[in-house]
């Protein structure tokens, strides 16, 4: 199957490696096109615009930072909209708000294309393993038909319903993970500067009820300041930001994720913006008395 990727980031980057990986013959753009060469290396071909990507393959998906992004390669100049017809599949993976997606959704099917909105739970790690969580909305047609695609990049797949659901959806699973980072990050701190081991408190919590995968892998590189991206942190506070809003527009007061998303906007005026989210715990951290 032949099947377009716009945005080698470091989740699209993975997630197009594996699907060659797989057997599949994979086109690749991205704005930075110098980001390509790695993927032609592994056999994939280079479309010079998104729109070339979208004539060439039946099926394009993409992976974009945030909803500027997916909207400009819609939009803008040799955007999408400039190719995408009957008989085309669009799969806009990025975690983007349910508006944004909507409005993608009505341009790509005012031109008789397919629309889907599949963002992901999961991380790099996962994205090279193929153990993503797809959280999928918009036309079932086009999820049934990409299964092959979803087998490939997720563990698992979930269909949402009606285009917004899927965004919808990851963004509250992100709120909660953004929250539960700067509740540990706190209890990291406390642990230190009331004179135990922060080592001992990861310990603990990895024993009882409420252990995870993410304190368990984060916690350690936490502990030295390791903050190598596997999650950017300006896109951790994107997502708090849209869930904030999701909101908002529902009258569900979340005081815990406000200050969350605090937190992360404080770690982005520290310069920490394209550290990985973890490095809350630097914006967290009572400041050395001198
Ligand atoms: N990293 C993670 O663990 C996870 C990320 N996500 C979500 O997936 C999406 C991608 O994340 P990730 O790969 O980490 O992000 P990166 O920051 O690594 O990559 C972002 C990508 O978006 C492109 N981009 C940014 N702005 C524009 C623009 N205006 N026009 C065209 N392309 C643009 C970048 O291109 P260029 O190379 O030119 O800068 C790059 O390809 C985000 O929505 C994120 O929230 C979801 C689950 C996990
Ligand atoms: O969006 C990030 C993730 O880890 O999931």
């Amino acid at each position: 199957m032949e099947v377009g990727f716009l945005g080698l980031g470091i989740m699209g980057k993975a997630m197009a490696m594996n699907l060659m990986r797989n057997g599949f013959k994979v086109t690749v753009w991205n704005r930075t096109l110098s980001k390509c060469d790695e993927l032609v290396q592994h056999g994939a071909s280079v479309g010079e615009t998104p729109a070339a990507v979208v004539k060439k393959c039946k099926y394009t998906i993409v992976m974009l930072s945030d909803p500027p992004a997916a909207c400009s390669v819609v939009f803008g100049k040799d955007g999408i909209l400039e190719a995408v017809c009957s008989g085309k599949g669009y799969i806009d993976m990025s975690t983007v708000d349910a508006d944004t997606s909507t409005k993608i959704s009505e341009a790509v099917t005012s031109k008789g294309g397919q629309f889907l909105e599949a963002p992901v739970s999961g991380s790099k790690k996962p994205a090279e393993d193929g153990q993503l969580i797809i959280l999928a909305a918009g036309d079932k047609g086009l999820y049934d038909e990409a299964i092959p695609i979803f087998d490939v990049l997720g563990k698992k797949s979930f269909f949402l319903g009606q285009v917004g659901n899927g965004a919808k959806m990851k963004l509250v699973v992100n709120m909660i993970m953004g929250s539960m980072m700067n509740a540990l990050s706190e209890g990291l701190e406390l642990t230190d500067k009331s004179g135990l081991d922060p080592h001992t408190l990861l310990d603990v919590l990895d024993l009882g009820a409420m252990a995870n995968p993410m304190f368990k892998m984060k916690g350690p590189s936490m502990l030295k300041s390791s903050y190598h991206p596997a999650f950017p942190l300006k896109h951790q506070q994107k997502d708090m930001r849209l869930a904030l809003a999701l909101g908002d527009e529902n009258a569900v007061s979340m005081p815990v994720a406000a200050a969350a998303n605090e937190a992360f906007k404080k770690a982005r005026g520290m310069g920490l913006a394209d550290m990985d989210f973890s490095a809350v715990y630097e914006a967290v951290k009572v400041p050395k008395q001198p």
